[in-house]
């Protein structure tokens, strides 16, 4: 089968978190093999784009050609460019088939321009001659005005669909304005550096995987959420970090950790049993949430038991504590019971965050888990490493480990089984 390699062309941030470093790190995570080619040097960071150094024609035509001469490319995904940079894609696309995805970055999140009035009549050739553009709003408007203002639709004559990236997008084509579709989005707190880049990274990677226009948006959509969701902390702001949590990466993930638990004698497994659970990003049901479809049991004669299978929908019990805790803190994903040892909990306060809930003060009518979460996570102000409760009313008292995954779960529970066994 024909090995399909991604073109990345673009400017090189420093920082990684916008750029041809961003957008590689995107197309790696899913699994598409990134070329990159460099048109500029901008050295910046989340405060502001500080200069901006444009590489000679000759290297970047030579860079096109060490990669032509030795890799078929299937999509030409392009960030900033230059005039240059435009000219050389041009020539190219009238030699290979190649599909480009045209991510127009007219300026930074810090304002800086990349792009003057003449670069912009460059780029009307280009949007000509690409399968898909993805402005922002602001971005779109600009360049529709642009067009109007220099009467310049006699210059096109393809059809390019247009993404008009927000947290809702909006698809259209270049010519026919009209709405083809509207992609809803979840708004997260927080102003992310190079999202742009990623988003359509993303939507070039699952295109250069044989996706279709609108399963290659839906899937790069869960992308960038995860990349804003799991981003980077720096000091002026957050920097994109590619991420991709679908299912295949869950089970992969439950049964890794399923892997590590087997690895040490755990034994704090409470009577009812223990159950172990990782949820899709932003899960809007236990149906979002793989779980064994059995228990994690003690076996008599020691050591212990994992029965049944990893399937989503398995859990609703620990599925409500992850469905809360995700309104709190939506990176945490995942939540194991364990068994509730009153010497236990003091021991582990140095080295995990702990809250709790005490089933005595809960309201009728209402779902102890939902609950129960809620009134720890608001207690702690976030999520904890650890929630317990000391049981009642026939209720197993309850210890509650949470993380963004499973095997970060079950690194947290080898680290209590440990402290448990010393103490
Ligand atoms: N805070 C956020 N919460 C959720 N999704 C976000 C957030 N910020 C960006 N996104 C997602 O990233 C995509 C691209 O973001 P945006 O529309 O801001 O493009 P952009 O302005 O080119 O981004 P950037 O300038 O950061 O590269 C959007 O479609 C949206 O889905
Ligand atoms: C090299 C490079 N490419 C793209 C962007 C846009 O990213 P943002 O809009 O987050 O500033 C950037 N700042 N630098």
């Amino acid at each position: 089968m024909k090995k399909h390699n991604i073109l990345i062309i673009g400017g090189y941030d420093p920082t990684g978190g916008a750029g041809v470093i961003a957008d590689a790190k995107t197309a790696k995570i899913l699994g598409v093999n990134p070329l990159t080619i460099t048109t500029s040097i901008i050295p910046q960071n989340n405060r502001a784009v500080y200069d901006k150094m444009d590489i000679p024609k000759k290297i970047i035509e030579e860079q096109l050609e060490a990669i032509f001469e030795d890799f078929d490319v299937s999509v030409v995904k392009t960030g900033v460019l230059n005039k240059d940079a435009i000219d050389l894609i041009l020539k190219y696309k009238r030699h290979y088939d190649f599909k480009i995805v045209c991510d127009p970055v007219l300026k930074s999140t810090t304002n800086y321009k990349f792009v003057d009035e003449d670069l912009l009549r460059r780029y009307i050739d280009l949007f000509n001659e690409s399968y898909l553009i993805t402005p922002n709003e602001e971005e779109f408007n600009t360049i529709i005005n642009f067009i109007e203002k220099n009467n310049l639709w006699g210059n096109i004559d393809k059809n390019p669909y247009i993404l008009i990236t927000g947290i809702d997008d909006k698809l259209t084509t270049l010519k026919d304005k009209g709405i083809i579709e509207t992609i809803k989005g979840k708004k997260i707190d927080k102003e992310v550096h190079g999202t742009g880049c990623v988003f359509s990274s993303a939507i070039a990677s699952f295109l250069c995987k044989g996706e279709g226009l609108r399963e290659a948006i839906k899937k790069g959509k869960d992308v960038v959420l995860a990349s804003v969701i799991y981003a980077t902390k720096t000091k002026y702001n957050y920097n994109s970090n590619p991420t991709y949590i679908n299912k295949e990466k869950v089970i992969k993930n439950l049964s890794y950790a399923l892997y590590l638990l087997k690895k040490i004698e755990f034994s704090l497994i409470p009577e009812v049993g223990s159950n172990i659970a990782e949820s899709l990003l932003l899960p809007n049901s236990f149906k979002d949430v793989a779980a064994l479809t059995g228990r994690i049991i003690k076996n008599k004669l020691g050591g212990f038991y994992i029965v049944g299978d990893v399937e989503f929908g398995a859990s609703e019990h620990i599925a409500k504590i992850i469905l809360t805790a995700k309104n709190y803190n939506p990176q945490i994903r995942a939540c194991m019971n364990i068994r509730y040892e009153e010497d236990l909990i003091d021991a582990l306060s140095e080295k995990f965050s702990i809250s709790s809930f005490d089933r005595k003060l809960e309201p009728p009518n209402v779902s102890t888990m939902e609950w129960g979460t809620k009134y720890a996570c608001e207690k702690f102000g976030g999520v904890p490493d650890i929630i317990y409760d000391k049981g009642g009313d026939g209720k197993e008292p309850m210890i509650r480990v949470l993380g963004v995954n499973t095997i970060e779960v079950v690194k947290k529970v080898v680290e209590i089984q440990k402290i448990y066994d010393h103490i």
